[in-house]
Order: structure tokens, then sequence, then C-alpha cells
């Protein structure tokens, strides 16, 4: 039962139409409220927020979920636990699930299941190509009428460009937004690691920057000819945020994603061959670290995604070549955001709470991001102060893949509530 909360002392912050000041804020009936609407003698449970920023709940584009079929990796209770736990109230689920998410009715069980098993708000995605095969349209209308918030071959790419332009067409007819994996897969070819300095030292087989940007640039020219919303998931790479920063100049509609390793971390961490840090994309240079964090501060890159890609311990502890790709991310994505962006000064923290909230709600179509009067009551109680070290042992997920096992970090979530009902607490 969600009841009536009086949040009280702290730094409210609400992006979405410029609110910073201390105050306190009311929830009531599982809705941000005025207290002024309801009779005098409402009686309020009070939180204390003082010292702590009161935010929009977060909201993270790109997880992965797994189910249905690798519950050993994730399901939709564990991952919604740690997205929780990270001060998320709502996630976008990725398809690339066993069987993927091609067909309507694997839409309605997702829904299913994160209604009965979910605590914070999933967002099913839908495959663009049948079975992520980049050989033959998905059923994108039934996808859309079965309740999808995009479209998407996560994981993969469409390589054809004739079929690619076809998507877009109906994409555009749909007026959903297509999350693009951007990979030539003739180009990355096996690859495992960044083309340059380290995947050379190192022995391992090198992934060209290009294999990402012949992908940004040739969907910038399909998103212009047909008129579709192109998101650009999870970049990597100096020359795509060059080309996504050009296109918005030429009012392509395209935005895109950056996601809190590829901001905090390079290629040279590979030095140990340490399958946690193995992801897709790769890790890439200084260079290109710079230029994202560039890109993420003057809005070429539009928010962070945490691309929460669970794996079992068991498959990550092998040799370099044969580990799967991904490491987890919501539990620590908001620590580590706030560690390259806020720290360094390059944000402060309305600027960071956009870019994990408000800035996605919107580019989505989604509910949030706002703590307007009438909203659902979806929010975060950040601490920007506590400094905690990361365990994966005490992760919420079912995986503990992380490249931050040991990280000291600023800043933590306190509470999450996700329409008015408290779902995690420290
Ligand atoms: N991002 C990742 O490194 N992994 C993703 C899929 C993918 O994009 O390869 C996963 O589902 O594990």
């Amino acid at each position: 039962m969600s009841g009536f909360y009086r949040l009280s002392g702290g730094r409210i912050l609400d992006p979405s139409c410029g609110r910073d000041e201390v105050g306190d804020l009311f929830v009531a009936d599982g809705r941000f409220v005025d207290p002024a609407s309801l009779p005098a003698e409402t009686s309020w449970e009070w939180i204390d927020a003082s010292g702590r920023i009161v935010a929009p709940g977060l909201i993270d584009a790109h997880v992965h979920l797994r189910e249905p079929g690798e519950p050993q990796k994730e399901t939709i209770a564990s991952g919604t636990h740690a997205a929780a736990a990270g001060g998320f109230t709502a996630v976008v689920a990725m398809p690339n699930t066993r069987p993927p998410a091609d067909q309507p009715n694997t839409i309605g069980w997702i829904r299913e299941r994160a209604r009965e098993h979910g605590i914070v708000r999933v967002y099913p995605t839908g495959c663009l190509s049948e079975g992520r095969k980049g050989e033959k349209l998905a059923p994108l209308a039934s996808l859309r009428a079965a309740g999808v918030v995009a479209l998407t071959d996560d994981g993969s790419c469409i390589q054809d460009a004739g079929l690619m332009r076809r998507v877009m067409e109906y994409a555009a007819m749909l007026d959903l937004p297509i999350l693009e994996h951007c990979e030539a897969s003739s180009v990355s070819a096996g690859g495992v690691a960044h083309e340059g300095y380290w995947s050379t030292v190192l022995g391992l087989r090198g992934w060209p920057s290009l294999a990402e940007e012949i992908i940004v640039s040739r969907d910038i020219l399909l998103a212009e000819l047909t008129g579709a919303r192109l998101h650009c998931q999870h970049l990597s790479s100096a020359g795509s945020v060059r080309l996504v920063r050009e296109a918005k100049r030429r009012g392509v509609r395209v935005t895109a994603e950056v996601t809190p390793h590829h901001l905090a971390l390079t290629d040279e961490a590979l030095a140990d061959y340490d399958t946690s840090f193995k992801m897709n994309p790769p890790l890439g240079s200084e260079a290109d670290r710079e230029a994202l964090r560039e890109g993420i501060v003057d809005g070429t890159i539009d928010f962070i995604a945490s691309d929460h890609a669970p794996h079992c311990s068991f498959e990550k502890e092998v040799e370099f070549d044969r580990a799967p790709f991904g490491v987890v991310g919501l539990e620590t994505m908001l620590a580590v955001a706030a560690e390259t962006l806020v720290k360094t000064k390059l944000l402060d923290w309305p600027g960071l709470v956009a870019r994990l909230s408000t800035i996605p709600a919107r580019i989505l179509g989604v509910p949030g991001g706002s703590l307007a009067a009438g909203a659902p009551a979806d929010l975060a109680v950040i601490d920007p102060n506590l400094q905690w070290t990361v365990n994966p042992e005490a992760f919420l997920s079912r995986s503990r893949n992380t490249p931050f096992a040991g990280w000291e970090v600023q800043g933590r979530v306190m509470l999450t509530m996700v329409g008015g009902k408290i779902v995690w607490r420290l």
C-alpha cells in the first residue's frame, strides 16, 4: 500500500522544469501532490531527506533482464531489485532473450511477468528482424500493438542496408524509436578489444572503431531519408560522437547514449586480461573517452544508459577470447557517473539527473522524469556525499560481472519509490 509521505528538507531537483531548491516534497496515494490540495489534518509519514537530493526516479533505457530464457543470469525479479537499489524506477528491457522478443506473445509474457515479479516499471522492446537474424522484418506493427516502447536488435545489427531502410520506414510510420546497436560485423570480425595500442601489445584480436562509425553514418543517412527516430546505443568512439554532432546540426532526428563504463574506463584496463572488462562495444582509447565525456556534456550524447548485461561467473572465468561480452551496471551507474562527471565538475547534479531521468523519459516517450504534482510518485533519494566501496557480492543482481569491483565511490541511492511505494531503502 502506498501512503502519505512528506520527504523533508531535501534538495529537490526537477530538471523537467528547472526546479532546484531545498524544501519538502509530498506524496499521497501514489502521486506527487500539492499539500494545499489536501485537508489540513492529513497525517504524513516523514522521511528525512536533509543533506540529500530528491530526484525523479532514474530511467535506464538499456537493460538485459534475461527473461525469458536465461534466469541463471538474471530474472525480471532480480533485475528490477538491482534497478531499485540503483535508484531506477523504470527500465527498458532488451529483446535478445531466449526466445528473442520478436513476437507479440513474448511481449505479452514479459509484461505479465513484470506485473507479477517486477518492482520497478519494465518497458519491453521488440526486435527489428525475426530472431534478430537481420534477414526478415519482425511483425513491427503487432509488436507495437503488444506494447513495446521501441524497436531494436540489440546485441546485433542489421547489416543489409536495404532491409534497414524498410525497417526505418515502418518505424517512422509506427512512430517508434529504433535503438541501434551500431556494429558492422564484417569490420568487427571476431575482434575482442578496441583495435589500437593495447590490442597489439596484448595480442588480442582488434575491433576497429570503424565498425561502429560505418553503421552510425549509414543510419544517419537512412534516418534523414525516412524520418525515423534513430537512437544510437552505447557510443564508444570519438568518430561516432563527431558524426552524431554533425547530423544533429543538420537537423536529423538522431539521439545517442553512452554507458558509465565507456565514460570511466579505457582499453588500458585490459592489461590483466580480466574478462570483467570485456563488453560490446569494447572500451576505447583515452581520446575516445575524452570525446564521449565532451559529447555527454554538450548534449551530442543525450543520456547515460547502463547496458546492464549479466553473465554467470562460470561463463566469464575463461580465456579472454571465449568469454561473453557484457558487464552489469544497474547498481553502480549513478556512483560511477557521479565520479566521472560531477566530481570532475563536467556536470552539476541537475545536469546529471537530467541525463539519467528526464531526457531518457522524453526520448523514449515514457512517463517519468519529473516531480510535477499529479504525476506518479517515482523518485530517488540520493546521498551525494556517501562514500562506499563497490562489492559485487552485495549486488541484488544475480550476476557479479562488474569492472568496478573494489572502486571507492561517492554518491548512493538511499531510497527508491515507484508509484508512491517504497521499493528500496538502504
Ligand atoms: N553489451 C554487451 O556486451 N552484451 C550484451 C549484448 C551485446 O550488445 O553484445 C549482452 O546481452 O550480453
